[in-house]
């Protein structure tokens, strides 16, 4: 019988099997960032271990960082002593890391891919779950816990089992202005948050392969916030495409050794798959969370539901939600008022994410007292779109242009979200409190967000009028 891509690459990555125990799996790329990262040094410390591939191992620093003033000290000593604490374990274990003073700092994952780190076939971990955004690239990326990251330091393997396997066949393509956003959150939305748990998700199909490596990224991203362990989508000529000539991509002779090894990464016309679903791309909608999970999504031409017309067992969390969100049910998406917006995160800051957004704010301001960011996942982004001008479309239209960071996505930096205030967020997950103590999260596009932060609340892409002039 044939395999799946999972399969194909878990197979090749195992050290040793042991029945009835998990497997040891071996791990080509280690990231790590300062939030996970300091228990899992000091175990080392203790234990009088080094790391034992650090040329396999790689840092930066985006969660608890600010993105306004990069001066120390900075304002909270939590996020200085974690700061200080990477780079101090950096420098004892000798682990590259991309640090503030760095132009290659960023949001891990999305320093790792633009410096061409991430590769098809790899196993790639890191102590954050949103390691699945590396899948795009057909790579076997997932999330790892802190105990877990010092025995990937020490050993460069893990001990793991084997996960279920989930196919999502996404048939025909997107309509226009709907983006890979809106078909994961509306993936999200008609299965519900946990449906994939325990499950390493393989996107397919036609809509998946018209997709870029950007799109592709922010799919495999939000694995996570459909219960996966992690997400894949095979790689191909679009994929190799954007590796291609990236920093450490590899080059000549093993450009081309690589390349033939990669065009086998593909699940088996007779492989078997756990579960096996389909989902039609071409009438999916732009999307807006209106709850508490990134299950609780509709249409933006849709209203606010009523909890009663909901399952039974979503019942109780969405009459939970609404009040949390301040929201009745029966209200127009687009009738929703934002105070906030943020534009930035793992999940879609990377330069085409700002180019979309940019194109919507072009010509336009931000609505009166609308607090509006733009946060680049990377300080490559942040250079690239400067390049492109695009900085300029944001500041002239009053959003605030910052240095890259994982910034509002949570609540572990300078930059929160008001409480009782409501944000049109280009992040992953709006659970209560994530943006800040009583903060409302709505999970949305870039476009949707730049729209929401022109109009003062949700507006439907779709009809976006992309001549009218400035708005006074
Ligand atoms: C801080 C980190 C452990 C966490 C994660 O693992 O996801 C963060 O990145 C998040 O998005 O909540
Ligand atoms: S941007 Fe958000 S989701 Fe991504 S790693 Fe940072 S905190 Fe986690």
């Amino acid at each position: 019988m044939g395999k799946t891509l999972y399969e194909k690459i878990w197979d090749k990555h195992v050290v040793h099997n042991n029945d009835d125990q998990p497997a040891l799996l071996y791990i080509d790329l280690h990231l790590i960032h300062e939030v996970t990262s300091p228990q899992a040094f000091s175990g080392l410390r203790e234990a009088n271990r080094p790391v034992r591939r650090p040329e396999l191992t790689l840092a930066t620093m985006d969660h608890s960082i600010p993105t306004a003033s990069r001066s120390y000290p900075f304002r909270d000593p939590t996020a200085q002593l974690q700061v200080e604490t990477l780079e101090k374990n950096c420098r004892d274990f000798g682990v590259q890391l991309y640090n503030l003073e760095s132009d290659m700092q960023g949001i891990v994952h999305v320093i790792a891919p633009e410096l061409g780190l991430t590769l098809p076939g790899q196993t790639m971990v890191c102590g954050d779950s949103h390691t699945s955004t590396h899948g795009a690239f057909g790579a076997l990326a997932f999330g790892i816990g802190t105990s877990e990251v010092e025995h990937v330091l020490a050993t460069q393997c893990l001990k793991q089992y084997p996960s279920k396997t989930l196919s999502i066949m996404i048939n025909g393509r997107l309509p226009e202005a709907v983006t890979s956003k809106d078909l994961i959150l509306s993936i999200i939305g008609k299965y519900g948050n946990d449906f994939a748990a325990g499950h390493v998700i393989e996107y397919r199909g036609e809509a998946i392969e018209a997709l870029s490596m950007e799109e592709r990224m922010t799919i495999c991203n939000m694995s996570i916030e459909f219960g996966a362990r992690a997400g894949l989508i095979a790689p191909d000529d679009v994929t190799f495409d954007y590796v291609k000539n990236k920093p450490f991509a590899p080059k000549g002779e093993k450009w081309d050794q690589a390349l033939s090894e990669w065009k086998s990464l593909y699940s088996d016309e007779d492989a078997n798959f756990n579960i096996s679903i389909e989902f039609d791309a071409t009438k999916v909608a732009p999307q807006v969370t209106w709850g508490t999970n990134p299950g609780f999504v509709g249409g933006i031409d849709e209203s606010v539901p009523n909890p009663d017309s909901l399952s039974k067992e979503n019942k109780k969390e969405a009459e939970d939600a609404l009040v949390y969100m301040g929201l009745e049910p029966g209200t127009k998406m687009e009738e929703i008022a934002v105070d906030t917006v943020f534009i930035g995160s793992c999940t879609n800051s990377r330069i085409e994410d700002l180019r979309e957004a940019a194109k919507i704010v072009k010509g336009y301001k931000v609505f009166p007292e609308i607090r509006a960011l733009v946060v680049p996942g990377s300080q490559q982004v942040k250079k690239q779109a400067e390049q492109e001008g695009l900085d300029k479309i944001f500041l002239e239209a009053g959003f605030e242009w910052r240095n890259s960071g994982c910034s509002m996505c949570l609540g572990m930096n300078e930059d929160i979200v008001m409480p009782g205030e409501r944000c049109a967020s280009t992040s992953n997950r709006n659970f209560e409190g994530r943006q800040g103590r009583n903060a409302r999260t709505h999970l949305v596009s870039p476009s949707m967000a730049a729209a929401a932060a022109i109009k003062g609340h949700f507006y439907d892409v779709r009809n976006w009028d992309f001549k009218k002039e400035v708005i006074q």
